[in-house]
C-alpha cells in the first residue's frame, strides 16, 4: 500500500496525482506517553480515554458503575468554547488541512494504537485487537492491570515444568495450535512449514516475552490474556449476548491455569483435554467467526454504565434532530443507542391535540397526559438499559423545568445507577426556528392537512406556552447535574461536569456537526485492471472503462457547479488517477484506503476459497465481524472512519473517492444501517452516490454514469463459503431506496441526462 507520512489525516495536495514523497506530511500532534504495561513489558498507548478511565475510578465499596458525582467530591469544569475559540461558523468551514492538527493528533494515536494491537496479536497469535482508537488502549491498560496479579505465579511455575516435560509427548502438530504451544513436534511441524507469518509471530512472541523477562509458554499467554480480557468484560452491565457466550468468569479461568500446571502433561493444545481445550481463547485457526468482540462488544468495556442523555429545550430547538443524529453515530461506533421522543408517547396516548392550547400550563387534564406520557418515556429508557438491549438511551423531549430534571436524576441516577446527561439546545436566532418549524413541524402529524401559515402560527403559540415555565439549566441550583449547552445550533458550546469518555465523545461529536445545506458525494474509484480479473485490494491502475469514468465524473462535477467542493481520495492509485481531471481542491486521506485484505491481497475470491477454504467460509458467517489474516474487518473500517466521518460533519461541500467496503461503511452511516446490512449495501462501480441531508436524515440519489464497468458485488450466499451464485458478473446487487420503499436507479444515456435531475428517475428519502 502507498505510504505517504505515515499519518492517516489527510494530506493537502494539488490536484494533479501526487508522488507520496511530495505530499507534505501534517504536523504530527505529540504522542501521548507510552507506559510500561506491566504484564507484556510491551508499551501501551494513553490515549484521550485512559484519564477518562481514571477519573470514573470507584471509591473504594462504591459499585463500579456509580457516578463519579456518588463517589468523590464533585470538581467543577466549566469547559467554555466561544466562537473566538473553535466553534464559530466561519471557521467550521476553514479547509480540512487546516484543521488537521486536531484531527491529525486522533489519527496519529489511532495509528499508534493500531500498531499496538497489531504487536500484541502477534505476540499471542490470537487475533484479539479490537481494532478501536483509543478505546483498545484503554481496555489493554485495564486488562493487564487486572490480571497481573492472580496470575504470576502459577505463570512461572507452567513454564518451568514445560521445559522440564519430554517435549516429544505432544501429539503431532494440529494448525490450530500453531501459534499455543512449543513442544518439539510443534516446532518441528512449525519449521517444516514454509516462513508464515504465523511463525514469524511466534518468534516475536518468544522475543517479546524473553525482553520482559518472564519466560512463560504460549499457552499461559493465552490463559493471561483470557482471564485479563474476561476481567473487563465481567463488569456490571456487559450484557451483549454473544459476549455473554464467550464470558468465562474469573475465577473459571483463574481454574483453569491451576488445571494447567496439575495436568502439566496437557500443557500442549495438541493433547490436551477437550474440556480444557474448550476454555482457551479461540483463535481465528479454531473458531469460524473471529474470537474479537463483534459490533458493539468493543464499546461495552467503554460504556459499561448505562447512560441516558436527557435533551432539554424549547420547542423547535433541533433535539430531534440532534437526538437521531446522535443515536445515529453512536449506533455506528458501535454503542446501541435508542432515542425515546416523549412526542411520539403523546401522539400515541393522545389525539387530543387540537392546537397550542393543549400546552397551556393551566390545561390541567393535558398536563396530566403529558406528565404520564414523560413517565412512560423514561421509565421505558430505563426499561430498555436494564434490558441489556442498548447502552444509551436519548430522553428527547423539552424537559424544560427544575422539577422535571430533577424527578429525571432522582430515577437514572439515584434509582437506577446510571450515568445521566443534559443536552441542553438553545437558540434565541429566530432564523434557524423558522428554518425548523418550517422543516419539521409542517409535515409533523399534528398538523395533518394544515396550511402552512397556520401551522407556523399555532407552533409559535405553543413556543410561548413553553417560554412561560421554561428555566433554562443553572449551574449554581443545578451544579450537580451534567451537562452540555449548545448555542444557535454550534455558534457556542458550553461543558458542564462532564464526566467520563462517553460525555466526551458525545460533546465531540456534537462540537463538530453543524446544519448549513450541503452536499456530499460518494463514489468509488472507476473500473481497475484489478477488477477486471476480480482480484480483491492491490493498488492497480484504471482500465480503460476506468479511466473513461474519471473524465466522465470529472465533467459530472464541473455540470454540478458545487460551491466550495473539496475533493477527498484514499492514497491508492486507482482512486487518484480517477480524479487526475476534477477541477476542486484535493486531499488525500489513507484513512479512505480500501479494506486490508492480509494474505488474502491479489487474491480471487475462488482463490481464497481454494487456499484458505475456512476463512473464505467464516467472512460469509460474519463478515462484519471477520478480520482478515493479518488485515482488517469491516469492523475495523469503521474504526478508522471515525475521523473521516467526524470530519465529514464539520465540511462543506465534498465529493469522496474511495472504494467498496469504505464507502459501504461510510453510506451506512448516512442510511443508519445495521452491521450486519453494511457489508452487502451496494456501491457499485460508475456511479455517484449524493446524499443531501434533509430534516432529520438525508437525501439519497445515485447516479449512474453511462461508462461499463464488471460488477464487483459479492452477495451474501446462502451457503456460507460458496462461490457459485452470481457476483463477478451481471447485476448481482441492488440499488434499494434506503427507506425500503423502491429502487433508485438513474441511468442517463449522457452526463447530462444523468445529472439534469430529469430522466425517470427516483428518488429517495432516507430515515425520515
Ligand atoms: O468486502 P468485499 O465485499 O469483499 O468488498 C471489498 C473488496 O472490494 C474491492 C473490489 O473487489 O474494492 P475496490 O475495487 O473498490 O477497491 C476490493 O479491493 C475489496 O477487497
Amino acid at each position: 500500500m502507498a505510504q505517504c507520512c505515515g499519518s492517516s489525516s489527510p494530506c493537502s495536495i494539488s490536484s494533479s496525482a501526487p508522488s507520496n514523497a511530495a505530499a507534505p506530511a501534517p504536523a504530527p500532534a505529540p504522542a501521548p506517553a507510552p507506559v510500561p504495561n506491566q504484564m507484556t513489558g510491551q508499551s501501551l498507548l494513553l490515549s484521550a480515554g485512559t484519564t477518562t478511565t481514571s477519573a470514573e475510578a470507584p471509591v473504594p465499596g462504591a459499585p463500579a458503575y456509580l457516578p463519579q458525582q456518588q463517589q468523590q467530591k464533585q470538581q467543577l469544569t466549566d469547559t467554555e468554547t466561544t466562537s473566538n475559540q473553535t466553534l464559530s461558523a466561519s471557521e467550521k468551514n476553514i479547509s480540512g488541512s487546516s484543521r488537521s492538527s486536531s484531527s491529525g493528533s486522533r489519527h496519529i494515536s489511532f495509528e499508534s494504537s493500531q500498531k499496538n494491537d497489531r504487536e500484541e496479536e502477534s505476540s499471542t497469535g490470537d487475533g484479539h485487537g479490537d481494532g478501536d482508537d483509543g478505546h483498545g488502549d484503554v481496555i489493554n491498560d485495564d486488562e493487564d492491570v487486572v490480571g497481573t496479579l492472580p496470575l504470576s505465579l502459577p505463570l512461572l511455575s507452567i513454564k518451568k515444568k514445560n521445559t522440564l516435560l519430554s517435549r516429544s509427548s505432544c501429539a503431532p502438530r494440529s494448525s490450530s495450535y500453531s501459534d499455543l504451544c512449543s513442544c518439539r513436534n510443534c516446532e518441528s511441524s512449525a519449521s517444516s512449514s514454509s516462513a508464515s507469518s504465523t511463525s514469524s509471530s511466534s518468534s516475536t512472541s518468544q522475543e517479546s516475552g524473553a525482553a520482559a523477562g518472564i519466560p512463560r509458554s504460549a499457552v499461559t499467554k493465552q490463559l493471561v490474556r483470557s482471564v485479563t480480557a474476561t476481567s473487563i468484560m465481567d463488569m456490571p452491565y456487559n450484557t451483549s449476548p454473544s459476549l455473554r457466550v464467550r464470558t468465562t468468569s474469573l475465577n473459571q479461568l483463574k481454574k483453569t491455569a491451576d488445571l494447567a500446571i496439575e495436568n502439566e502433561l496437557h500443557v500442549c493444545p495438541s493433547v490436551m483435554s477437550e474440556e480444557l481445550r474448550k476454555l482457551l481463547p479461540p483463535t481465528s485457526e479454531t473458531v469460524m467467526t473471529k474470537p474479537f468482540p463483534i459490533r458493539g462488544e468493543r464499546t461495552i468495556a467503554d460504556c459499561t454504565t448505562p447512560h441516558v442523555i436527557a435533551m432539554v429545550g424549547l420547542p423547535a430547538r433541533g433535539k430531534t434532530f440532534i437526538s437521531k443524529k446522535l443515536a445515529r453515530y453512536l449506533n455506528w461506533i458501535g454503542i446501541a443507542t435508542r432515542v425515546f421522543n416523549l412526542g411520539e408517547y403523546r401522539r400515541h396516548a393522545t389525539t387530543a391535540y387540537k392546537s397550542h392550547e393543549f400546552f397551556r400550563a393551566d390545561n390541567e387534564v393535558a398536563m396530566a397526559i403529558r406528565n404520564r406520557c414523560a413517565n412512560q418515556a423514561l421509565h421505558d429508557s430505563c426499561e430498555w438499559l436494564l434490558s441489556g438491549q442498548g447502552s444509551i438511551a436519548v430522553f428527547d423531549a423539552t424537559n424544560s423545568t427544575r422539577d422535571r430534571r430533577q424527578l429525571i436524576y432522582d430515577i437514572v441516577v439515584k434509582q437506577h445507577g446510571f450515568r445521566l446527561f443534559f443536552v441542553e439546545s438553545i437558540c434565541n436566532d429566530p432564523q434557524i426556528i423558522e428554518q425548523n418549524i418550517l422543516e419539521v413541524k409542517v409535515s409533523s402529524p399534528d398538523y395533518l392537512n394544515m396550511n402552512t401559515e397556520l401551522v407556523v402560527r399555532d407552533f409559535l403559540q405553543r413556543i410561548e406556552h413553553y417560554e412561560e415555565r421554561y428555566q433554562p439549566i443553572d449551574e449554581v441550583t443545578e451544579s450537580h447535574l451534567s451537562f452540555m449547552k449548545v448555542y444557535n445550533a454550534g455558534k457556542k458550546v458550553v461543558v458542564y461536569n462532564n464526566e467520563g469518555h462517553v460525555e466526551s465523545r458525545i460533546v465531540y461529536y456534537l462540537m463538530n456537526i453543524h446544519i448549513t445545506p450541503r452536499t456530499i458525494y460518494l463514489t468509488r474509484h472507476g473500473e481497475s485492471e484489478h477488477n477486471l480479473s476480480g482480484l480483491i485490494g492491490g493498488d492497480s491502475n484504471l482500465s480503460a472503462r476506468g479511466h473513461q469514468y474519471g473524465r466522465a465524473l470529472s465533467a459530472f462535477i464541473a455540470q454540478q457547479q458545487i460551491d466550495g467542493l473539496r475533493v477527498w481520495t484514499s492514497w491508492m492509485k486507482r482512486a487518484i488517477q480517477t480524479v487526475a481531471d476534477v477541477k476542486a481542491p484535493q486531499e488525500r486521506w489513507k484513512a479512505l484506503n480500501e479494506i486490508d485484505a492480509g494474505h488474502c491481497e491479489e487474491m480471487t475470491y475462488e482463490q481464497i476459497k481454494e487456499r484458505f477454504p475456512e476463512e473464505f467460509k467464516a467472512r460469509d458467517v460474519n463478515k462484519f465481524a471477520y478480520r482478515y489474516p493479518r488485515g482488517e474487518s469491516y469492523e475495523d473500517l469503521v474504526a478508522r472512519l471515525e475521523p473521516v466521518i467526524m470530519e465529514l460533519e464539520r465540511q462543506g461541500n465534498v465529493l469522496v473517492v474511495s472504494h467498496q467496503a469504505v464507502l459501504r461503511c461510510l453510506f451506512a452511516y448516512f442510511l443508519d444501517k445495521s452491521a450486519d446490512e453494511l457489508p452487502y449495501l451496494y456501491v457499485p462501480l460508475h456511479t455517484v452516490i449524493k446524499l443531501t441531508p434533509v430534516a432529520y436524515g438525508c437525501k439519497v440519489e445515485h447516479i449512474k454514469l453511462p461508462i461499463d464497468a464488471v460488477d464487483t458485488h459479492r452477495p451474501k450466499p446462502k451457503i456460507p463459503g460458496d462461490v457459485s451464485e452470481p457476483g463477478l458478473d451481471g447485476l448481482s446487487g441492488e440499488l434499494v431506496a434506503p427507506d425500503g420503499v423502491g429502487k433508485v436507479l438513474i441511468v442517463g444515456d449522457d452526463v447530462a441526462t444523468a445529472t439534469n435531475g430529469n430522466g425517470g428517475r427516483v428518488d429517495a428519502q432516507a430515515h425520515q
